[in-house]
């Protein structure tokens, strides 16, 4: 049996972004409220009950979550263009090692926007 375990975080972060569209907003700086979940999948361990402590997940999403809140994204080593689709990349790779190779899933979303976007590694 395989389990999907997941945690939220959110992050308040600046940056501009060059779009063929209303370009003139985008290119200006600017700042979104950022919601990102992490899904972990894997088996239980028959010892703990437990895919991984959600507790442990909490830890690794602070690491990541130090490197994105209140900066800007343009500037954030490793991010490339700040979308929403690099910034799933970036938090699964961000991840402590331990965790990433059970990362199933990362959705990352901005809620006042109602936009979002989710990385799939299971369909890889
Ligand atoms: N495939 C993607 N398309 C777009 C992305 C993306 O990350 N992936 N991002 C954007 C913009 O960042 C997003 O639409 C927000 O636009 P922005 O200019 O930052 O803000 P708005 O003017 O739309 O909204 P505000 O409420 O004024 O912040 C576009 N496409
Ligand atoms: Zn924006």
């Amino acid at each position: 049996m395989l389990f999907t375990i997941s945690q939220r975080f959110f992050f308040d972060a600046a940056h501009t972004l060059r779009r063929e569209i209303e370009a003139e907003g985008s290119r200006r700086v600017h700042g979104h409220t950022y919601h990102a979940e992490v899904f972990l999948t894997g088996p239980r361990d028959p010892a703990t009950g437990m895919v991984l402590d959600l507790g442990l997940l909490r830890q690794g999403l602070a690491v990541v979550r130090e490197q994105l809140d209140h900066h800007m994204l343009d500037e954030v080593p490793g991010l490339g263009t700040p979308t929403l689709e690099n910034l799933c990349v970036f938090i699964a790779q961000a991840l402590p090692a331990d965790l990433r190779p059970r990362v199933s899933r990362v959705r990352v979303w901005r809620e006042a926007l109602g936009d979002s976007c989710v990385l799939d590694f299971s369909t890889h």
